[in-house]
């Protein structure tokens, strides 16, 4: 486990997959161990796991650091963030194998070492659900909803309800037509906060039970209901196979102007 390349190709299985974690600590020069990751694991485990499986010492503090292009694009991850949600956005090839040298991977370094540098890291607490929360007040709330905001995170969990805060411009890294695949059949809270979890859990409910099911969206004019409304459509119609290709998209997506002109007469 001493070498810059890693060992040959990763093992898929499922939804989990072998990821090169490189290290960058003052002791060594080049370490990698490869790590079975889930979709659920967060920066959080998945250091625990790498401190571990590479017999570091467990009394240091360490940071995980997304690479994607080595000195240029580098992003600290939260405690909190999950690494396969990042590698799903990467290209194919980096996706299936990412030695240093292709330019996508993780790095585990010592965080005491490396302040001040990437610093994207706040030391406020992350909450993807704001019942866990440790007080409930109106001003906990709305400050636990702005730093995530600064994060670029504008979905959160307040249980089974997601709120999403406008973010006023498009964020492709939130509607890749991957996270479709990835929210797929995930128990909700799983994996990030995300409207497509939503429109999943929903679909399957409807399945499972043979039930209609109603997703309410509620804000206040400008919200951004319109805006979810087609992304949970665009969801929906994207994992139920049969209607994918017959444009029900593009018809149930049409019916919301002549809808929204009926609530004007
Ligand atoms: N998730 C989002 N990502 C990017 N931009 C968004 C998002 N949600 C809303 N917006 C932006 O905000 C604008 C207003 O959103 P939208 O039309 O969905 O609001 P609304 O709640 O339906 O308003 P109204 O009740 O007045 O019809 C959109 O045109 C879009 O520019």
């Amino acid at each position: 486990m001493s070498t810059t390349e890693g060992a040959g190709p990763p093992e898929h299985d499922g939804e989990a997959r072998v990821v090169q974690i490189y290290t960058r600590l003052p002791q060594d020069a080049a370490t990698y161990c490869p790590l079975q990751v889930s979709a659920g694991d967060t920066a959080r485990s998945v250091i625990h796991n790498a401190v571990v499986t590479l017999g570091l010492n467990a009394g240091q503090t360490y940071s995980l650091l997304e690479v994607r292009r080595p000195g240029r694009e580098e992003r600290l991850l939260e405690a909190g963030d999950r690494p396969l949600e990042r590698v799903l956005l990467w290209p194919p090839i980096a996706q299936r194998w990412h030695p240093q040298t292709h330019g996508y991977f993780f790095i585990l370094q010592d965080q005491q070492a490396n302040n001040g540098d990437n610093q994207v890291e706040n030391s406020s607490k992350d909450y993807d659900d704001l019942c866990d929360l440790q007080t409930v007040t109106e001003e906990g709330i709305l400050e636990a909803l702005r730093q995530r905001f600064y994060r670029l995170k504008i979905y959160t969990y307040a249980g089974n309800i997601l709120i999403a805060i406008n973010p006023n411009k498009f964020l492709p890294l939130y509607y890749n037509p991957k996270y479709v695949k990835m929210y797929e059949n995930q128990p909700l809270g799983k994996l990030s906060p995300h409207i497509f979890a939503i429109a999943d859990v929903a679909l399957r409910a409807m399945l499972n039970r043979q039930v209609n099911q109603c997703i309410v969206l509620s804000g206040e004019s400008g919200s951004g209901k319109t805006e979810s409304s087609s992304y949970l459509i665009h969801c929906l119609t994207a994992i139920s196979k049969k209607t994918y290709s017959s444009g029900l998209e593009r018809t149930v997506l049409g019916a919301g102007p002549v809808l929204e002109v009926g609530h004007f007469v």
